[in-house]
């Protein structure tokens, strides 16, 4: 189908929700629907494999080029495809290219050139940084996985402290669809790659990845990326809700005309993140929830939603009609770009006027449990036991993309509650995931789910405003 029809499709005037799939035409061709974390130790070659997949580099900030680790979290998106001829060899037959390609381009593998290739899954990368200080980093982008990568280097021992902890992380979210990368085969000799694959699947035993594949890669010769192309087209499709009013977690935040937030034509802020439910349009007015915290005129707490317009909705360079839930979305904003530059709007959540959740400044957590032991720390630390959680400890908190420090007011056998240093917008039984300061750096400790709160006012804007 040819990208002005499907443009012509993403006419919102036409669009009915109910009738909508993440593998709708006009949805596979111009959004991702699926998020892929890419989880490991520092420098297993995460990036490496996004750059291999996706043709995009997404380490792109200056502190990071500079020291040659991820610091923040990294997005690309990429469109796999497959060979419409069945004889074409596989994995030849499967193929990925980067978000703008052409939704049936010509296969590649000699003697099929005359062939065309279907488009089967469009992604996004969540590139996660591996380094043991960023931990806080890479929960919040577990939060909005679908799926996740976890990259072992062949060439050191497996498993090492950041692998362990990755793979715990997505152990307490209940993450289902695993694929484990043996990367970098191309410094080792075979039987050197079949002894680790051994080590890897002892590791592997008892944890939520116990039966996952274990493919051998070379990300940076692009050895067997085709077979990875295969494995991303068997993950299911999540079950996804269109016809909810919409709600989106945000990722990143940026003002205008900054590299990587794709479409720069924009006068007013712009919010990255991946929409939970719903389907979000342009022209739509839609709240920020916190937003702005203020003190009110007797000195009461008070939060004040951002009230916006959007204005365009793209991922990556596509520019969208509409935005549906999965993969990571960019939306142009008529607000204020001082409010959202340098993320300053990650952790907020993004949806239809009036139907966000409550924004809770004290939380009672429920259904606490912690790690036994102590994951991701270097030898003197590791294997150490967890202790107990203790009145006015401070620990860090993740709830969805949003890290907060919290303070503990009470505590008992699995229960706790907690005073939060930023309001955050979130709803009873949302998952919170626990970290602790261990040799000067947060280590994940445990999990619960939130029970109560007390919520904060909130100064609502009435509804025939925005008629
Ligand atoms: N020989 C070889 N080197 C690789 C391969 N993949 C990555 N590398 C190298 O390993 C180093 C680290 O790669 P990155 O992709 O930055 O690793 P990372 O896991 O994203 O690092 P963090 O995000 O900082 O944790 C770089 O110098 C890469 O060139 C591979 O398959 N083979």
């Amino acid at each position: 189908m040819a990208q002005k029809e499907i443009m012509e499709q993403q006419d919102i005037r036409k669009l009915d929700v109910t009738k909508l799939h993440p593998l709708s035409p006009e949805v596979i061709s111009r959004q991702p629907t699926i998020n892929i974390g890419l989880i490991g130790h520092v420098a297993h070659g995460k990036t490496t494999l996004v750059r291999a997949i996706s043709g995009i580099q997404t380490t792109r900030f200056k502190c990071e080029l500079e020291r040659n680790i991820t610091v923040k979290l990294g997005y690309a998106n990429a469109k796999i495809y497959k060979c419409e001829d069945e004889s074409c060899p596989q994995p030849l037959c499967y193929m990925s290219y980067g978000s703008g390609k052409e939704d049936n381009p010509p296969c590649d593998v000699p003697g099929f050139r005359n062939c065309k290739m279907k488009l089967l899954r469009h992604i996004s990368f969540v590139d996660c940084p591996g380094h043991e200080i960023l931990m806080t980093r890479m929960l919040s982008g577990a939060t909005v996985m679908d799926a996740a990568f976890l990259l072992i280097a062949a060439n050191e021992s497996c498993p090492q402290p950041q692998t362990i902890e990755h793979l715990s992380a997505v152990d307490i979210l209940k993450l289902q669809n695993l694929i484990v990368l043996q990367n970098k085969v191309d410094t080792i000799q075979e039987h050197q790659a079949r002894k680790q694959y051994k080590a890897i699947r002892e590791f592997l035993k008892g944890t939520v990845a116990h039966d996952a594949p274990v493919v051998p890669v070379s990300s940076q010769l692009n050895y067997n990326i085709d077979a990875v192309c295969e494995y991303i087209t068997k993950i299911p499709i999540p079950k996804r809700d269109f016809v909810s009013p919409p709600h989106m977690v945000v990722v990143r935040s940026f003002d205008v005309n900054k590299p990587g937030c794709g479409i720069n034509d924009m006068k007013g802020g712009v919010v990255g993140g991946t929409i939970t439910k719903g389907v979000l349009k342009v022209n739509q007015i839609v709240e920020l929830r916190p937003g702005i915290i203020e003190k009110n005129a007797d000195g009461k707490t008070v939060c004040k939603p951002i009230y916006s317009r959007i204005m365009s909705l793209f991922a990556e360079q596509n520019k969208l009609q509409f935005a549906v839930p999965g993969g990571l979305i960019g939306v142009g904003t008529s607000m204020d770009p001082a409010l959202s530059r340098s993320d300053m709007l990650v952790g907020q959540v993004l949806g239809d006027v009036g139907t966000l959740p409550e924004v809770y400044i004290k939380l009672k957590i429920r259904k606490i449990k912690l790690l036994r032991r102590l994951v991701g720390v270097e030898k003197n630390d590791f294997g150490k036991q967890v202790s107990n959680l203790l009145k006015g400890e401070v620990l860090m908190l993740n709830i969805l993309s949003m890290t907060i420090g919290v303070q503990i007011i009470t505590v008992r056998k699995n229960s706790a509650t907690l005073q939060l240093t930023a309001p955050v917008c979130t709803a009873v039984a949302e998952k919170v995931v626990l970290s602790r300061r261990v040799g000067g750096h947060w280590r994940l400790i445990g999990w619960g789910e939130i029970e109560d709160g007390v919520a904060l006012d909130v100064q609502t804007i009435p509804a025939e405003m925005f008629s």
